[in-house]
């Protein structure tokens, strides 16, 4: 099978259930034994009305006679009832086992799929992974490949036992009476087409409820994540007035499905009483006016029962087909999604010198926007550059480029000649570092935030780290150290110490370009200077490309390269560009003011 570029499709679910021949196999031969045990058992006790309390003996009295020696009614009836309850029993524990086989089959089916899924997802481009966004990726994840758990259950378990089931049941009552079993064999499927029919009217009610329940969760989610600042904003009776708008239309869609959905119910249901009265009717007929037996009339009844599971479970293949399609098609969407492109050149990491060439490049997030245009500047090794321009000028835009977390429209970036391109995506995130202006931390512990899980770090470096960072004396104040855990997304520490934690983390990494955007905003000026001091022996081989509002950040850069509307409009050091007329000038002079 080609992982790579094959879609799910029926196709590939089939072929990975094959991966299971053998528990396949062992599944439906023992789905066949439980079929032969189960389809007698509606016939053995009627047969006794005739045998024993009209006293025709026959098939079953003889043969208890026979083994067994004669005796009365009771009797026959216990010996009877304990073939019954064994067969019962054999064909719950078949059933059992049944279950575990294919349930285990489904389960690595449906596994298979999600990780597949998620080896795409590993590789796929930013860009691409925002068009689709974390949601509607998690609902696929969750939610669609539930959807196709459920249906290679039914497909694997349930198919072939229903239709070997009803062949079965078909044989033996049409045996009994042709005219009785093929009324049933037709008129009941018909019944049981109808109430799923209605069914589906109580489905639609359902997904209005869920709609609404959705909704509701995705509003109070958000006014809850957002609490400080809905309160800051003096905006809770907006909010929580929206939110139980919202809940009160659980409550109408609610309201509506549960009660009509009982209806729906009753309904179908009386249809069935109504069709098994018709059935009873005409076998009582038979038995008047045909060699229907009562015995026999009675084990009829037993198979109308007997073929509603079967019946039901094929309609609901049916159904749970058509949502496999849907949830096919929407995990696909994950599938189609770009993955980044992934070279094989590698960078050098222990040479630490790294030129970085920006040739002619332009970006767009979207098709109708150039987000930068016609870019075009070196860095050579141990340069410490700077990126300024208005806000939205596209300064965070190349730092993602140069980091490789979008994928440029055309143009070239080249490390050391190496094009962007045929770079490994895992030399080129081992040798740049971009630290954000608000990281967001996994909810776990400082230590984990700054190791990113590499155990092999010692505590040792990582609060030599923290010191650089200006982070040490803050973290020697909580009472669990590195072990304290910082809260979803980091909630539990300020903007500035989350900034703090994720220059440590860079200083870890051990990159050979740094890139900060932004990335000391938080910080006083005074914990701001210190910092970089700090930094400085660390930084000083390193080629450092800072984006930052401030003045005081960008001064001592070698270069300054200055951002408008995407376009690179001026470059030159703070002297020569403090020097001429432009947005450099405007910049210093605004800072001034
Ligand atoms: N993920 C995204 N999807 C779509 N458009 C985006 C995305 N990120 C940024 N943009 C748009 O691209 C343009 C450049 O944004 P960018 O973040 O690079 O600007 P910036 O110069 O770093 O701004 P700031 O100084 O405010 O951080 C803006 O118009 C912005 O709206």
């Amino acid at each position: 099978m080609n992982e790579n570029n094959e879609k799910i499709s029926l196709n590939y679910i089939f072929k990975l259930l094959l991966h299971n021949r053998k528990a396949l196999i062992i599944g439906q031969i023992l789905t066949i034994i439980a079929i032969m045990v189960s389809v007698p058992i509606p016939l053995l006790l009627p047969l006794l009305v005739d045998e024993v309390l009209l006293n025709k003996p026959d098939f079953f009295v003889n043969n208890i006679d026979k083994f067994f020696g004669s005796g009365n009614a009771i009797y026959y009836i216990v010996i009877v009832t304990i073939i019954v309850l064994f067969l019962r029993l054999v064909y719950f524990i078949f059933g059992v086992a049944i279950t575990k086989i294919f349930t285990k089959v489904s389960k690595y089916v449906t596994f298979k799929i999600r990780e597949r899924l998620l080896n795409h997802l590993e590789h796929v481009n930013m860009n691409e992974y925002e068009s689709l966004g974390s949601g509607s990726i998690s609902a696929n994840l969750i939610t669609d490949v539930n959807t196709l758990d459920n249906f290679i259950v039914s497909i694997a378990s349930k198919f072939i036992a229903s239709i070997l089931t009803l062949i079965a049941v078909a044989i033996v009552i049409i045996t009994i009476n042709p005219v009785l079993g093929l009324m049933i064999l037709f008129i009941q499927p018909i019944i049981m087409i109808l109430s799923k029919k209605i069914a589906k009217k109580t489905g639609v009610l359902k997904q209005e409820e869920n709609k609404a329940i959705e909704v509701f969760q995705n509003n109070i989610n958000e006014t809850l994540d957002l609490f400080g600042q809905i309160k800051a904003s003096n905006k809770e009776k907006y909010f929580f007035d929206d939110s139980i708008k919202k809940a009160q239309n659980i409550q109408k869609t609610s309201n509506e499905f549960n009660y009509k959905s009982v209806a729906y119910e009753r309904f179908s249901f009386t249809i069935f009483l109504i069709a098994f009265e018709i059935f009873r009717a005409v076998g009582l007929i038979l038995v008047a006016y045909s060699d229907l037996s009562i015995g026999l009339m009675f084990a009829m009844f037993g198979y109308i029962w007997f073929i509603m599971t079967p019946v039901q479970d094929i309609l609901t293949i049916q159904y749970a087909y058509a949502s496999a399609s849907a949830a096919i098609n929407r995990i696909n969407k994950i599938l189609d999604l770009k993955c980044e492109k992934n070279g094989t050149e590698e960078l050098n990491k222990s040479s630490e010198k790294i030129d970085i060439s920006i040739q002619n490049l332009n970006f767009s997030y979207k098709e109708d926007k150039d987000t930068l245009k016609d870019v075009s500047f070196d860095i050579k090794s141990g340069d410490k550059v700077a990126i300024i321009g208005a806000s939205g000028s596209g300064k965070t835009t190349i730092a993602h480029l140069i980091s490789g977390f979008y994928s440029k429209n055309s143009g070239d970036i080249l490390y050391n000649n190496i094009s962007i391109d045929n770079l490994s995506r895992q030399s080129l995130r081992e040798n740049i570092f971009l630290v954000l202006q608000m990281p967001i931390l996994f909810n776990n512990t400082l230590k984990f935030n700054i190791t990113m899980g590499n155990e092999n770090i010692s505590d040792e470096q990582i609060y030599k780290a923290l010191k650089i960072a200006q982070l040490y004396d803050t973290v020697e104040k909580m009472s669990d150290k590195l072990e304290t855990i910082v809260g979803k997304h980091g909630v539990r520490l300020s903007g500035g110490q989350r900034q703090r934690l994720s220059i440590a983390r860079m200083i870890i990494a051990n990159p050979a370009v740094v890139i900060f955007d932004e990335s000391t905003s938080a910080l006083d000026v005074h914990t701001e200077v210190k910092l970089f001091n700090d930094l400085e022996e660390f930084l000083k081989e390193k080629t450092v490309i800072t984006i930052a509002h401030r003045l005081s950040t960008v001064k001592n850069a070698h270069m300054i390269y200055v951002l408008e509307d995407g376009k690179l409009v001026q470059s030159g050091n703070h002297k020569e560009l403090e020097e001429k007329e432009g947005h450099y000038l405007e910049f210093v002079k605004n800072q001034l003011i």
